[in-house]
């Protein structure tokens, strides 16, 4: 059956968004002219990023679900309900030949809606845990797409499938970039990088480590690409003031990924599922610090299987601020333990990840 229209939902953070929009390439290359509607929450990341990257958007009023008792309860329950309504109108109106549901608040009143109106549904899950939403979306779509194996505590085993998380194709077009890369940058050549991303939304405490430790990258010749993420930025910026060394660049959120990562030599990091399948994908050592502050402390889980595996190194969160530069530094100037993790690291991507799950979506239609 020709794909002529989808919807994709979810969002919230970029761990949801990027793969997203990985799906809905691979979709509409598969299937030129395809109509694809986004359907995202209101005042998060996917209503900027998802129109940036060429397609619709529309977002419901849907917020998480609250961790206390109290008034924010009343307002979960009231935007809850209206988004279920309007999800309900979105597919009546759009009739979509499939919903794919890639986490976030957004994609659970948009897949149930699909799924009572028969239309056949997809979700992916990128992390070794499942989040809320996916968790109770498992018993009513058809396939589970999943990127780590025994996901089957939490979803009905036969609707799994193990795909491994979608990777923007863009991210290896670019990687032989350097030297746009550094042109776009604006480094110093031929210079070492080291790229540093606290995850789409960036990550308190690894700013914190930065800032601690600004005298050290001052004083050495290796270039850093610092993404601050978009609510720390201007605190930092005010802080930092005339003093940031010539060789620290700075910036608030990187759209650029396929250059910072063209550029870096080594990457310091979150261990969002995403950020480690573009690792692995792209080849690149990287230092990951878990983030504490997430469900089951899945990041830790996420960067063990790679530490394991020599494919990484792990700092805990709570050690960053004497370790994490120093050993950067040891590490980007230790060329045959950085050639043995950038090999290992390769031998965990599943380059075909995106292109399986739309083989997926394809087999529901017929
Ligand atoms: C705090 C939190 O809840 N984190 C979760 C969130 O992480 P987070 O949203 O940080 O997601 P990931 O690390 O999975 O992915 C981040 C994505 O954003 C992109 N990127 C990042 C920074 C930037 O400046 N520019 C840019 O484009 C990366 O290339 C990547 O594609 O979703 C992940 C996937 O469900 C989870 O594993 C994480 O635990």
């Amino acid at each position: 059956m020709k794909l002529k229209k989808v919807i994709i939902s979810g969002g919230g953070t970029g761990g949801h968004i990027f793969p997203a929009l990985a799906i809905a390439n691979e979709i509409g290359r598969r299937y030129p002219g395809v109509e694809i509607l986004f359907v995202g929450a209101l005042d998060r990341m996917e209503m900027e990023k998802v129109p940036a990257a060429g397609y619709k958007i529309i977002g419901l009023p849907v917020t998480g679900f609250p961790r206390k008792p109290g008034m924010k309860m009343i307002t979960f329950v009231v935007r809850l309900m209206k988004s279920n309504k309007l999800a309900k109108k979105i597919i009546n109106q759009f009739k979509p030949q499939i919903a794919i549901g890639v986490g976030g608040f957004a994609s659970g009143p948009l897949l149930r809606a699909a799924a009572n109106k028969g239309v056949p549904t997809l979700i992916q899950e990128q992390n070794s845990y499942a989040g809320i939403t996916n968790k109770l979306l498992g018993k009513k779509v058809q396939t589970i797409c999943v990127a780590y194996e025994n996901m089957a505590r939490y979803f009905p085993s036969q609707k799994i499938v193990l795909t491994g998380n979608p990777v923007r194709a863009s991210l290896l077009e670019q990687i032989e970039n350097k030297q746009e890369a550094f042109d776009y940058f604006k480094l110093k050549k031929p210079g070492k990088v080291i790229l540093v991303v606290g995850g789409s939304l960036g990550a308190r405490s690894v700013n914190n480590a930065m800032l601690k430790n600004i005298p050290l990258i001052a004083d050495t010749d290796v270039e850093v690409i610092w993404q601050t993420g978009s609510i720390y930025y201007r605190g930092i910026m005010d802080k930092m003031k005339d003093a940031i060394p010539s060789n620290l660049h700075i910036h608030e959120f990187l759209s650029r990924m396929d250059l910072a990562y063209a550029a870096a030599d080594m990457v310091i990091s979150r261990a969002g599922a995403g950020t480690i399948s573009e690792l692995c994908l792209v080849g690149k050592p990287a230092i990951l610090v878990p983030s504490p502050n997430v469900a089951e402390d899945h990041q830790t889980k996420n960067a063990r299987a790679l530490a394991d595996k020599g494919a990484a190194l792990m700092i805990p969160d709570s050690e960053i601020d004497e370790k994490l530069l120093p050993e950067a530094i040891r590490l980007i100037n230790t060329p045959e333990e950085h050639n043995e993790f950038s090999k290992n690291i390769k031998l965990l991507a599943r380059p075909k990840a995106t292109q399986h799950i739309v083989d997926e979506v394809e087999k529901l239609l017929k």
